[in-house]
């Protein structure tokens, strides 16, 4: 790959109750993100980190904390279409936009912007399906939101921040799922999306499944948006996230996934924008997730062994 990758971060934590996700951003970059694009061979320019104000210093009376059953929907709404407007930015000045979250609901602002002027497809790698609304949520937490939220769901279909028309049902799948609250069970069946659980993994094989959610995700579209969130693997390899779930992917199948991303990438330039969200450096040990999400974003910008 030849292009500049410009880094946007998003301290942000209003999507998730476990407070930390917000220092993500920080801990990425300490974490040798840059470095390890350079050995990848792309470009990384560092467009720092959006404002987002921290929960402590919002004014009480401007806002309840809940509204309906999404917490901090306003604030989140506020960043994510900042967030949205920079990426489309990145994208018009031919540079490939690399959000680091923050909490998942960082998501609803990369798809957005990123879907502005293309199709786009996308890949969940994720313990989660994050594909509920607030009707639906048990937590109300809108980190298990954001596609909910992009393919709007419910309320969200009123919402154009969050709402991205651009983006196909059938054009998503999901890889690694394994946690998936009793509503969302049938959300899932029900939907156009194609998910490939833990399971599907386990039978056929990290390279096999990613395969085909290349397929699903390139399928009449533009490009593909790839989503990490660091649950997605084994919390053993990756303890530094807010939700943890017992047997996610191993350290070699998460690289070995994204370096299939990379391969078909350079194929046939699959691949459009990225997140990473989730790593919570408060309950991280010794930065390992952090460091570990550096990593895989390097195998999927084309870094290799030899
Ligand atoms: N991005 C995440 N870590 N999402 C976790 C979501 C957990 C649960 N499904 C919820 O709605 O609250
Ligand atoms: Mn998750
Ligand atoms: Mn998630």
């Amino acid at each position: 790959m030849d292009s500049t990758v410009r880094i946007i971060g998003v301290p942000m934590d209003y999507g998730a109750d476990r407070r930390g996700v917000d220092m993500g951003p920080s801990a990425i970059r300490y974490g040798g993100l840059a470095s390890e694009l350079e050995d990848a061979g792309v470009e990384p320019v560092d467009a720092g980190d959006l404002l987002v104000p921290r929960a402590e210093e919002r004014d009480p009376d401007a806002d309840p904390p809940t509204r309906g059953t999404a917490k901090f929907l306003r604030e989140i709404e506020d960043v994510c279409s900042r967030l949205a407007d920079q990426v489309a930015d990145a994208l018009a000045n031919d540079a490939f936009p690399l959000v680091l979250g923050g909490d998942h609901s960082v998501a609803i602002g990369s798809m957005n912007g990123s879907s502005r002027q293309a199709q786009l497809g996308a890949i969940w790698f994720d313990a989660h399906a994050d594909l509920n609304t607030p009707e639906t949520s048990p937590s109300g937490n809108v980190h298990g939101m954001p596609l909910g939220a992009i393919l709007g769901r419910d309320v969200f279909g009123e919402m154009g921040w969050a709402h991205a028309p651009n983006v196909r049902e059938d054009a998503i799948a999901y890889v690694g799922l394994r946690s998936i609250d009793e509503r969302e069970r049938d959300l899932v069946r029900d939907s156009e999306m194609t998910a490939f659980t833990m399971a599907d993994i386990d039978e056929r094989g990290m390279t096999a499944v990613v395969e085909d959610a290349l397929s699903v995700a390139t399928n009449d579209t533009d490009g593909v948006h790839v989503s990490l969130d660091l649950d997605w693997l084994d919390p053993t390899t990756a303890p530094g996230v807010g939700t943890p779930v017992r047997g996610g992917v191993t350290y070699r199948e998460a690289h070995s996934a994204l370096e299939t991303v990379s391969r078909r990438h350079e194929e046939e330039g699959a691949l459009r924008s990225m997140d990473v969200v989730e790593v919570n450096p408060i309950l991280d040990e010794r930065n390992e997730t952090a460091t570990l999400a550096a990593e895989l974003t390097a195998s999927a910008f084309g870094k290799r062994i030899l």
